[in-house]
């Protein structure tokens, strides 16, 4: 009996031992270490409670919970920091059984399932937090502010308006607005352009929010000039760095990884399987149905080939950020947008975020569609392109310019406006031919923005509006059907603003039209007001 005792008070003295050491390691933020030794402590301290039970000790076994309690919450919280957040989350559960109002627990649940933009678990978390310090006369104050921005985060999350006019037109001084995680009125279906498609689910204004998620990875960094001898060795650092970090997240969480796994390697797309967009909402799933696999390196870097995004792209804008930076990344959703020479959506692009917008009027059932590359060109440069991104494109710009390429007169058109000497003389005779094609609508739209450059060309030019006048189009009736046809564009809102300009401020009615295709540009960020500002400021130059 007192060899029992002696070998039961050596036990728990080493036990003590072991969660001291855990708890310093805590401390001096050596995560990894730390959880090893909870976990030892962990199994100990339930091997403990196992016995007690049998012999019902009432008083050690609560000092058993307590114990496992404070263990658990300190293990999520290594674990958090090392980001294995369901890891981290299981813990904070198996504290919770134990002390349903674990004040740190609860804290750290919260955090975590705001992270993983749960914003109203989180709200409950946090709400009972504040109960308990109420309770005990403790002080409040951050899980008031976590409240705050669990109530932000939620309503951006629920209706997608997002106001950035502050920030914008400070200069995008500080840091830029939390955003929240948001799935417009969009579906995943199959494409007649390739394999799987984003879809309107009904009638969308120009500047309406789409999407906005935050990257799983992003890999970033101040390049050299083009051409400079270190400059694709920079890009080849990004790009490996890129593909670490998606590693890196795809091993920690098995739905992360499950999603990555989903996505297109670029071949066999209309044989890929089409998920529901709940999928992709933050707690569409339990992260327990994935299994947990290793993630295979070859595998991701094909998937990156063909999904990742480069940050500075043409339909793309980098909001509040040095331009010689660059950036790569990969945004799961925004992964199934699929190329149209005849896109109807861009994106911006604010810290980790991605935000997609539409950049014209869509119509309930239309594609949501992306430029991958510069659509204000004509057709023989877009096919150039598309090959490069390793697809030949099907939209129906393509198709309708591939049959009007046949005559021969497009040609002469493209030499000319590539020598660049007289535009009025190109967009006359692109005009005059239109005519006589019989082209109308839409369509008149797509060759005119085929012919972007001369347009914005002749309308810049004293010159040849003088040489050419009215057989020049009026710029209003130019910039609506380009817009039309490849949606906003800063270059085209550019012309715009210089010929509000121009004409000393232009009418409400000008100011109207510039500010939709601001909204298309930039999309439904900024209030009227500070949109207003922003033009008449001219920051698109910058
Ligand atoms: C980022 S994925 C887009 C989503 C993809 N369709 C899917 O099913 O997951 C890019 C790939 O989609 C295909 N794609 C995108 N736009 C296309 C287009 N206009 N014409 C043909 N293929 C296209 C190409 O295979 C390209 O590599």
């Amino acid at each position: 009996m007192k060899e029992e005792k002696q070998d039961q008070k050596m036990e728990e003295e080493m036990m003590q031992q072991l969660r001291s050491k855990a708890t310093e390691l805590l401390l001096r933020e050596e995560w990894i270490e730390s959880i090893k030794l909870y976990s030892h402590y962990l199994s100990l301290c339930q091997e403990q409670l196992l016995i007690f039970h049998e012999m019902s000790g009432t008083e050690q076994v609560s000092k058993l919970h307590k114990s496992l309690c404070l263990a658990f919450s300190n293990r999520a919280e290594a674990r958090t920091r090392l980001g294995y957040l369901s890891d981290a989350l299981e813990d904070c559960d198996r504290a919770l059984e134990i002390e349903p109002t674990h004040s740190k627990t609860l804290l750290c649940k919260g955090k975590i399932l705001l992270v993983l933009n749960r914003y109203s678990m989180a709200s409950d978390c946090f709400k009972r937090v504040a109960s308990v310090e109420l309770q005990i006369g403790g002080n409040c104050e951050t899980v008031h502010e976590y409240l705050d921005r669990c109530k932000k985060l939620e309503f951006q999350s629920r209706t997608g308006v997002l106001d950035l006019s502050e920030w914008v037109l400070s200069g995008f001084r500080g840091k830029p607005p939390e955003l929240a995680e948001y799935i417009g009125a969009i579906q995943i279906k199959k494409s007649e352009h390739s394999g799987r498609g984003l879809f309107a689910t009904k009638d969308i204004e120009a500047g309406t929010l789409l999407l906005v998620t935050k990257a799983v990875a992003t890999g970033r960094g101040i390049l050299p000039k083009p051409g400079e001898d270190s400059s694709d060795s920079a890009r080849l650092v990004m790009w490996k760095d890129l593909v670490d970090k998606v590693l890196d997240a795809a091993s920690k969480c098995s739905k992360t990884h499950h999603l990555i796994r989903n996505l297109s390697r670029g071949e066999d797309e209309d044989g890929l399987e089409i998920p529901v967009i709940s999928f992709f909402k933050p707690d569409g799933t339990d992260e327990s149905l994935f299994s947990k696999e290793k993630p295979n390196v070859g595998s991701i870097v094909n998937i990156l080939d063909v999904n990742s995004l480069t940050e500075d792209a043409i339909s793309a804008k980098v909001l509040g950020k040095n331009s010689d930076y660059y950036g790569v990344g990969l945004w799961i959703l925004a992964s199934f947008i699929n190329h149209s020479c005849n896109p109807n959506a861009r994106r911006l692009h604010i810290g980790d975020h991605v935000v997609i917008h539409a950049s014209r009027d869509v119509k309930a059932g239309e594609e949501i569609t992306s430029a991958y590359f510069d659509v204000l060109v004509p057709l023989n440069k877009r096919r150039e392109m598309s090959k490069t991104w390793g697809f030949h494109c099907r939209c129906r710009r393509c198709k309708f310019e591939e049959e009007i390429n046949c005559r021969g007169e497009i040609r002469e058109f493209e030499a000319a406006a590539e020598r660049g000497l007289d535009m009025g003389a190109v967009v006359v005779g692109l005009e005059e031919n239109m005519r006589r094609w019989m082209v109308k609508g839409k369509e008149k739209g797509y060759l005119r923005a085929s012919f972007w450059a001369a347009f914005s060309g002749a309308f810049r030019s004293d010159k040849s509006m003088r040489r050419w006048g009215i057989r020049i189009p009026a710029m209003e009736a130019v910039v609506e059907s380009v817009a039309e046809a490849v949606g906003a564009d800063e270059r085209i809102l550019r012309v715009v603003v210089e010929g509000l300009k121009r004409n000393g401020g232009g009418g409400i009615v000008q100011m109207e039209r510039a500010l939709k295709l601001g909204r298309g540009v930039y999309g439904r960020v900024l209030k009227k007001q500070a949109m207003k500002a922003f033009l008449e400021l001219s920051r698109i130059h910058d």
